[in-house]
């Protein structure tokens, strides 16, 4: 089949949006403890992969042992997880525990302390709620009758105060990509509270965090009671998973809060563990444009390169 035209290489490569890394305060081997650390009893007891220096960018994890296909690989528990918020999906669901609150109004489903968050009335007095109830009323939110979706969405940000040291540390050791849109979200949060933070350290915390979010977050889609659910959760493990077009490993979610990482064919020993962030049945063109325009590089891998598929050809 044909070459691409280089014109077409050229808007691909317009399409890539500039972006700077913010500095990673942590080495490779730093990282791989705090990760071990932060598994606690998830841990294999023998893991069969290794976090390490990848040649494909950054850190990457690598099979120890030959793994056969389907192998689970490791599970994991979200470090920070939040509503999406987007207008399609159903903003009457607890930030807990992620139930469809009873009634048929926002009010019905509004924290009546006047946070502004959607919570059920069971999680409305645990512990978690209370802080960031608390926390929320600090800040005044200027709608109290109807839930507003940008001040719903910075609350999976927010959440990074309530990180301890460890956690923090590991936050900070994940790659966060800075691309000219990453100030947006603070600055749509900011204009639903009368005293939303502005002290420089906070807003440097909170841009760290959405950087950490556009990298390595997972959209994960579950079912409470039913109900469908969209969170955006970050695995610090997880988000180590470089990409290839034709990857060796998938995830799925056990819970809107816990990952699955599995093997989905034989990978040597010494090998990247490697996932998809595109759809794999997309065209060669779609994949770049999505990679391009949200996580900002190129993929060289060995199914972009091949000049024998169109780029426009998708598995149907
Ligand atoms: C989820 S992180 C993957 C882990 C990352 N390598 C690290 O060191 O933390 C996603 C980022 O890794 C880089 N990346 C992942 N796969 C890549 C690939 N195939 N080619 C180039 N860069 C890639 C990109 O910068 C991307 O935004």
């Amino acid at each position: 089949m044909s070459e691409q035209p280089s014109e077409n290489r050229e808007e691909q490569r317009q399409k890539i949006q500039p972006m700077q890394q913010m500095t990673i305060s942590a080495s490779t081997q730093e990282l791989a403890e705090l990760i071990d650390l932060r598994l606690g009893d998830l841990r294999p007891r023998e893991p069969a992969w290794r976090v390490a220096d990848s040649p494909i960018s950054g850190r990457g994890i690598f099979a120890t042992r030959d793994i056969a296909a389907g192998e689970e690989l490791f599970r994991e528990h979200t470090l920070l997880v939040g509503p999406t918020a987007h207008r399609s999906t159903n903003l009457r669901t607890c930030t807990l525990c992620y139930c469809l609150i009873p009634g048929d109004t926002d009010l019905d489903a509004l924290c009546p302390a006047g946070c502004g968050l959607p919570v059920c009335p069971d999680c409305r007095t645990s512990d978690r709620h209370q802080l960031e109830c608390k926390l929320f009323r600090k800040w005044k939110p200027l709608e109290t009758q109807r839930i507003e979706p940008r001040a719903l969405r910075i609350l999976s940000v927010v959440r990074c105060f309530f990180l301890d040291e460890p956690q923090r540390k590991l936050l900070y050791a994940m790659q966060a990509n800075a691309d000219r849109y990453y100030m947006k979200e603070v600055q749509r949060a900011a204009e639903c509270f009368q005293h939303f933070p502005k002290e420089q350290d906070m807003l440097d915390y909170f841009y760290r965090t959405i950087c950490a979010f556009n990298t390595n977050a997972f959209e994960s889609r579950s079912h409470v009671g039913g109900h469908e659910v969209l969170v955006r959760a970050l695995f610090p493990l997880a988000g180590l998973l470089n990409h290839q077009c034709t990857p060796n490993a998938a995830h799925h979610f056990e819970d809107g809060e816990t990952i699955v990482v599995c093997s989905t064919e034989r990978i040597p020993c010494g090998a990247e563990i490697t996932m998809s962030y595109a759809k794999l049945l997309w065209s060669t063109l779609a994949r770049k444009i999505f990679l391009g325009m949200t996580k900002h590089f190129m993929c060289q891998c060995v199914r972009c390169q091949d000049p024998t598929v169109s780029p426009e050809h998708c598995i149907p």
